[in-house]
């Protein structure tokens, strides 16, 4: 079996419209938006879809030695220690491994918050929260100033939340945000408990922890209207309103509490350099970096990671393996390869950022 494992597309259904630029990037005859705005890469973690029980969604497939397609979580069952290595001795385990997403969005999202990891093994009895992270990859034309929603600016109480979400007041929800700009380049981290949406015609790397726990507390978007069992996680009002974090995040305070800002690691003053994206200062669930290589560069690491290739092409070797990499391609490099190197053949740097768990130094 190869080292490195490259990842086909894997689309899932979501309850917004968006993937034109995904269908592109997967050289579609006619690109268009749909309900499967997103692919999954690498992802060990099942879609929660209501309505949609009867299809398995989210689980990346990948061929086994056989050529057969099987679940890569299955593929990294076989050899864990090799693939996911250890934590301070301990094995690693599914769980570590952060859920990555291209996003491409045509509309604005739904307003939604997610349990952080403490109420989730508190108060739901799951591992994970999810703690999500958004790397801006590209924004669409003609959408005047793309947007995110994270917040709140202005807090409501609980109880004059209550009453908007069961009103569906959305103009009231709405009005405690202000629209905070977006541009490719730009990295942000939205904590567990922290409402959110994000605005129509942006391409994402998104990061979070593996899990797909949701209070959407927008219930009709475009004519599509969440399924009751679906806007609290299948809880009641009271529980969903337990998740949010109330803590006002003024229009001044809001670069330091959701925007990241990135470091260099390293730099060889050649065109060739590392940097740190999501680090320890920004959440202990997963880390980020970007590898920028523009002709080749010898790493060495003791930790697996995702990793996804957003501008240049070129390969990544392993030993005698050589895996060919070309912008949009993803791929999984297991905790067992120490050495690699990546090697630039474009005009433009390889530019990848690579996705790790935890706090990876
Ligand atoms: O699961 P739904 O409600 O379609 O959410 C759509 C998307 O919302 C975003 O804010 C992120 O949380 C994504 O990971 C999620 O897939």
């Amino acid at each position: 079996m190869n080292s490195i494992i490259k990842f086909t597309s894997n689309r899932v259904w979501r309850t917004y419209q968006g993937g034109k630029l995904l269908d592109t990037i997967e050289g579609k005859a006619e690109p268009k938006d749909s309900s499967f705005p997103e692919d999954w890469i690498g992802s060990t973690v099942e879609a929660r879809n209501v309505g949609r029980e009867h299809i398995s969604e989210g689980l990346a497939m990948v061929p086994n030695e056989n050529n057969e397609l099987v679940a890569f979580k299955d593929v990294l069952a076989t050899k864990q220690a090799h693939f996911l290595g250890e934590e301070n001795g301990e094995p690693r385990s599914l769980d570590d491994i952060p859920l990555v997403k291209y996003l491409d969005s045509s509309t604005r999202l739904h307003f939604q918050a997610h349990p952080t990891r403490e109420f989730s093994q508190q108060r739901l009895g799951m591992p994970r929260g999810k703690t999500e992270a958004y790397v801006i990859l590209q924004t669409r034309e003609g959408i005047g100033t793309p947007y995110i929603y994270a917040g709140f600016q202005r807090s409501p109480s609980r109880e004059q939340l209550k009453e908007w979400i069961e009103t569906q007041n959305i103009d009231a929800i709405e009005s405690c945000f202000d629209k905070i700009p977006v541009k490719p380049g730009d990295v942000f981290l939205i904590p567990g408990g922290r409402p959110h949406a994000l605005g129509e015609g942006i391409l994402m790397l998104e990061i979070m922890e593996p899990s797909d726990l949701a209070v959407r507390f927008e219930f009709e978007r475009c004519g599509y209207v969440i399924p009751e069992q679906a806007r609290f996680m299948g809880r009641d009002i009271e529980t969903a309103l337990d998740v949010f974090n109330f803590d006002p995040v003024a229009k001044d305070e809001v670069d330091t509490e959701f925007r990241c800002h990135p470091s260099v690691i390293n730099d060889d003053g050649k065109g060739n350099n590392l940097s740190l994206l999501i680090g320890p200062e920004n959440t202990p669930c997963f880390t980020v970096k970007r590898a920028t290589v523009s002709s080749q560069v010898s790493r060495e690491g003791t930790t697996f990671f995702l990793g996804v290739v957003t501008e240049g092409c070129g390969e990544i070797r392993v030993g005698d393996e050589v895996t060919q990499l070309k912008q949009w391609d993803r791929f999984f490099c297991p905790a067992g390869v120490n050495n690699f190197e990546y090697v630039c053949h474009s005009d433009t740097p390889l530019s990848i950022l690579e996705c790790y768990p935890g706090n990876t130094q």
